[in-house]
Parts: structure tokens; C-alpha cells; sequence
């Protein structure tokens, strides 16, 4: 059982319950929270759609993404160089059914493969319209599907892009008809999804991708507060050369500007400097919009929301943030004793006997593959954790112990020994000094660069957990046809049934059980097989023998023995 911390109002009544009078410490309780939803939203100002694409592997995210960038680089005033910062701006082109003078649309740029996954991990909750990318060569593939079942158990807008339509023999109409086969009722026929044809490559159809985008958007009638406190969360976080941790932060409600004081997790900022996408500086930064912020006391991890405050609320809010955060990592870290217990206790009990392992872990809930996972920046390290979180089931999944950037340390070793851990370097290097520790402390590490290849790994791991599936392979069957007595040295007889081998191939010292009328009534091994008088080690079908089970004297004609053998098979998720 996971272990937790009490709200105030939970231990007040606690407290209440054995006649004691609780006194709440309101200072230990404050915190900073986002302001509370506007009355009338209609009254807002409007802002822009922020937009996420998701599709297969290879299906050209990266390459819409990058030709998306560059022509808003084009059209907007050119300076400076084009950053990956998590989000971009693109403006919307002149002479879309658009009223308002100037339309942009905010692109999240998640690292690579992992997208889906990051925005998963973060709740998909910041984005309004995912634009479903699906190659016109190659069509709906798993994570197409992915994408399509996410998107019907949300909100948000969809726009699909079958994209690569520059290729030579593509299907369009194929690949159409393979979507509403999904159920993705397209606008083509009678539906409210609209469809574009584009290419990243060429750049063909992206005004229209980009018009299309709004159009939905449009229809959502996004609106939020321009003025008053900040609501946003972190896309990405790095430490920059020369300018000290720095994390990309979207704006949802409220306005972000140099000066002002910012919360976000357990780290705070004074904004020092903020910066678009071509790392130009900006005054201000309104819903929609993602810049960089420069001023963080720590790296901000990407997902946290990030608050204004005066100084002083911070300050408070902090020190309890982190009081709070002290006693659930001592809680964690109790936990992860008692797992080590369990662990220990299973092992114990599995060296007794194979089957009481099972036992053991449906008393003390699922295994847990623990980890520790590090990356090269806060948006990978979101988007790792968010793909591997869900591995598993109610006998074995994983936990995440810990998430952290940069390389592989020490202490991430030491952490992953108490837990009974393993670590995931995801994109980082681990030192030698930090390698050697660890395999002498049996740490595993998983390198990787590649999310799909990483998740394969992580769930390879939790099969290893779950009990081995015993399959039954029956080799052999044999009926009784008449029974007699051998006689044994001393008084002693032993009963043997004369019988036909029906099917396969009977074999000596194999396990064996007895069936009559269609039920088990006995299970062994086969202890004698004669020929003729002769001890044999197996005999096949057709043939006549003399068979016993050992520890077994009951055999009656009409038995039918089966010879079988017990398989292993991993587990399966
Ligand atoms: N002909 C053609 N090739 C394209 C187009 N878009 C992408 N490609 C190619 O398809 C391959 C995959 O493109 P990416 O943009 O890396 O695909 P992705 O979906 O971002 O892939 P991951 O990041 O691996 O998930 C590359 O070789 C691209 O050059 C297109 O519109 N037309």
C-alpha cells in the first residue's frame, strides 16, 4: 500500500475522532494556487489555439514541425537563430475567414518520438487542436491509432494531415477511407474532421493546414485573461551556457514579464530576461505564447505549473513546498525499505517451494520494477517517465521512483540500490566512476536514445517480474487394458498396468498424470516402462508396455496415463 501524507483537514479529523483538539498551523498550509475560473469567459480577450502533432514514427512530425518554423521565421521579422524552445508562433496568413487583425497559431514542439507521450504526461490539458500526421504511403499504423483514441476520449480539436503527398503513387482516397474505417468522420464525407493533403517536404498545403487550424480553433472560441496573476506550465528546461537554468514556459492565463516573481515546483524565479523561439528578447509574453525565462534559482521541470507571486508568498509557498516534499521523500523512502522487506521475503519463500512466490506477491500487491530516470533536458526526461509509467498490470508494473536532468550520478546509484531499482539514462551519459560503482553495487543502468526501443527494454523487465505461465504439453498417451502385480524383493508388490500407447510417445521418469472418466485424479512421474519384461526408456504409439506412476498403486483398466511436460513461458503483459 502506498504510503501518504494527510491533508489538514483529513488529520483534523482524525484528531477529532480520539477527542483531541487539533490546532492547524494555517502558515505550514499556504500555498500558491492558480486563480479561480473567470465568470464569463465570453468577455475575454481571444487567444491563440496551442497546437500539438502527434502520428507514427516517420510519418514527418519533425519535418512539418521544421518547415512550419522556418516560414514563420520567414514571415515574422527575421533575426536571430531558430531555437527549439518546445513551442513556436506562426502566423495565421492574411484572407482566412478570421475578423481579428493578427492570428497566430502556437505549435508545441515535444522532443521527437517521445510527443505523444510527453503530452500525455502532461495531460494533454494545454493542448486545444492535435493535428493527426499519417503518411499517404504508409497509412494508419499503431500509434496513428494511438493518437485517434486519445483524441476521442478528450476535448480537443482534430485536423488530419495526410502528409508525404508529394510521393509518387500515393492513395489518398486509400488512406481516407482507411480513417473513417477508425471512425474519424471526416468533413469530405458529411463529417466535422477536416482533412489536408500536405507535404513537409515541399511545404505544399501548409497554408491551408495553418488556415484549417484556425478554423477549429476558431470554432472553440478560446479566450483568456491578459491581465492579473500568471498560470502556465513549463514545456522544457535546460541550463544554458552563460545564462544559468532556463525553462520555456506557456502562458495559459495572466501575463509573464521581465521583473516579475514566478513559482513553479520546488524552484522560483525573478525573471531576469525573456526570449522567443529565434531567441530574440520579448517584453511580455500573453496566453498562447511560449518563451524562454531567464532567472530560475533551480532547473524548473518541464510539466510543473508555474505561478506569479510577491516575494514574499513565494518564499513562504517554497519553504513548504519543500517541507511537504521532504516528508513524502522520507515516506518514499520507507516504502522502498519495505519493498526491499518484501522482496527479500519473497526470494526467501520463493527458495522453499516454486509455488508459494505466488502466493506471496497477490498478499503483498503488485511487483514493482522501480526507476530512476534521467535525461538530457526536463522535456525528454517528462515524455520518458509518461511513456513507461503505464507499463504493466495488477501482478507487476512499473513505479517512478525519481526523475532528474543531467548525467548519471552517484547518489542516483545509491537511490536505486535502497529502492531495489534500475536506472534509465535517457540521452545522457553515464561516468565510468558511476558505471563501475553501479555494476559493483548491481544497479542496472538502461542506456538509450530511442523511446520505442526503451519502452520495449522497460517491459521486458516487468514480464520478468510476473509469475512464469505453466503450460502443459502432453507427449504421450497410453490406456489401461489389464493390471498385475510384480513382486519386489521382501514381501512387497507393485502394481502395473498393462496398457496401449495411443498417442505420441511415452517416456520414463517424465511427469505423468492419471485421467479417469475425463477428471485427474492423479499426478507424478512415470516410475516403470517395460517392453516385454525389459526396462525401456520410452515407447511410441501402436506399442504395448507396462507402466507404474510413482507413489501410485491404483491404476484401473480403462486409465488413460498421460505423459506430459511442463513448459515455462515468460509472462505476458
Ligand atoms: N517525400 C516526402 N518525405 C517526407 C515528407 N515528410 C517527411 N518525409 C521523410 O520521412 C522521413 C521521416 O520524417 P520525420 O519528419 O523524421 O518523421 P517523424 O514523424 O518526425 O519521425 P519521428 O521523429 O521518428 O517520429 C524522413 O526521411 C523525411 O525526409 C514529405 O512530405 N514527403
Amino acid at each position: 500500500m502506498a504510503l501518504s501524507v494527510l491533508t489538514s483537514d483529513y488529520a483534523s479529523l482524525l484528531a477529532l475522532e480520539f477527542n483531541r483538539n487539533p490546532i492547524v498551523n494555517d502558515e505550514a498550509a499556504f500555498d500558491i494556487y492558480p486563480p479561480p475560473p473567470h465568470p464569463d469567459p465570453s468577455t475575454l480577450p481571444a487567444r491563440p489555439p496551442v497546437v500539438t502533432i502527434m502520428g507514427h514514427v516517420d510519418h514527418g512530425k519533425t519535418t512539418l514541425l521544421d518547415t512550419l518554423r522556418s516560414t514563420s521565421v520567414a514571415k515574422g521579422e527575421a533575426g536571430g537563430i531558430t531555437q527549439h524552445i518546445g513551442a513556436f508562433s506562426v502566423p495565421v496568413p492574411a484572407g482566412s475567414s478570421s475578423s481579428e487583425p493578427t492570428r497566430t497559431i502556437t505549435f508545441l514542439d515535444t522532443p521527437g518520438h517521445a510527443a505523444f507521450s510527453a503530452m500525455r504526461a502532461r495531460g494533454a490539458s494545454v493542448t486545444d487542436v492535435v493535428v493527426l500526421v499519417v503518411a499517404a504511403d504508409d497509412g494508419i499504423m499503431p500509434q496513428t491509432r494511438e493518437v485517434i483514441e486519445l483524441v476521442k476520449n478528450s476535448n480537443v480539436g482534430l485536423v488530419v494531415a495526410i502528409n508525404k503527398v508529394d510521393k509518387p503513387g500515393v492513395d489518398i482516397s486509400k488512406v481516407e477511407n482507411a480513417l473513417l474505417a477508425e471512425g474519424i468522420q471526416l468533413e469530405a464525407f458529411g463529417g466535422d474532421v477536416p482533412v489536408v493533403h500536405v507535404s513537409g517536404l515541399t511545404g505544399q498545403g501548409l497554408d491551408q493546414l495553418v488556415e484549417t487550424i484556425s478554423a477549429v480553433a476558431e470554432m472553440q472560441d478560446l479566450r483568456a485573461e491578459r491581465e492579473g496573476v500568471l498560470q502556465g506550465y513549463v514545456l522544457e528546461s535546460k541550463v544554458a551556457k552563460g545564462l544559468g537554468p532556463v525553462g520555456t514556459v506557456l502562458v495559459l492565463r495572466g501575463n509573464l514579464m521581465p521583473g516579475q516573481h514566478l513559482i513553479c515546483g520546488m524552484t522560483s524565479a525573478k525573471v531576469r530576461l525573456l526570449t522567443d523561439h529565434n531567441g530574440k528578447a520579448v517584453k511580455a509574453a500573453y496566453p498562447g505564447m511560449a518563451v524562454t525565462v531567464c532567472g530560475w534559482k533551480e532547473l524548473p521541470n518541464a510539466g510543473d505549473e508555474v505561478l506569479t507571486g510577491s516575494e514574499a508568498d513565494i518564499k513562504k509557498a517554497l519553504t513548504n513546498r519543500l517541507r511537504k516534499a521532504e516528508i513524502e521523500a522520507s515516506l518514499v523512502d520507507l516504502e522502498a525499505i519495505n519493498e526491499q522487506r518484501r522482496s527479500e521475503r519473497e526470494r526467501r519463500e520463493a527458495d522453499d517451494g516454486e509455488h508459494t512466490a505466488d502466493v506471496a506477491s497477490t498478499e503483498a500487491g503488485p511487483k514493482e520494477l522501480r526507476l530512476i530516470i534521467k535525461g538530457d533536458v526536463s522535456g525528454t526526461v517528462e515524455a520518458v517517465k509518461g511513456s513507461v509509467t503505464d507499463i504493466g498490470n495488477d501482478v507487476a508494473r512499473v513505479k517512478v521512483v525519481s526523475t532528474g536532468v543531467g548525467e548519471v550520478t552517484e547518489s542516483d546509484v545509491l537511490r536505486a540500490k535502497t529502492a531495489g531499482g534500475v536506472i534509465i539514462a535517457f540521452n545522457v551519459k553515464v561516468p565510468r566512476s558511476v558505471e563501475n560503482e553501479a555494476q559493483s553495487q548491481h544497479v542496472p543502468i538502461l542506456t538509450s536514445s530511442v523511446i520505442y526501443k526503451l519502452i520495449d527494454d522497460v517491459k521486458a523487465r516487468v514480464i520478468d517480474l510476473l509469475p512464469p505461465v505453466i503450460e502443459t504439453r502432453v507427449s504421450g498417451e497410453a490406456t489401461v487394458l489389464q493390471l498385475f502385480d510384480i513382486h519386489l524383493k521382501g514381501k512387497k508388490t507393485k502394481q502395473i498396468g498393462g496398457c496401449r500407447v495411443t498417442n505420441g510417445v511415452v517416456s520414463r521418469g517424465k511427469l505423468a498424470r492419471v485421467v479417469r472418466n475425463g477428471e485427474v485424479i492423479h499426478q507424478g512421474h512415470l516410475e516403470t516402462l517395460k517392453q516385454h519384461k525389459n526396462d525401456v526408456m520410452e515407447i511410441g504409439k501402436g506399442n504395448e508396455c507396462g507402466l507404474n506412476l510413482a507413489d501410485f498403486n491404483d491404476l484401473r483398466v480403462g486409465d488413460v496415463v498421460e505423459v506430459y511436460e511442463e513448459i515455462k513461458l515468460p509472462g505476458t503483459l
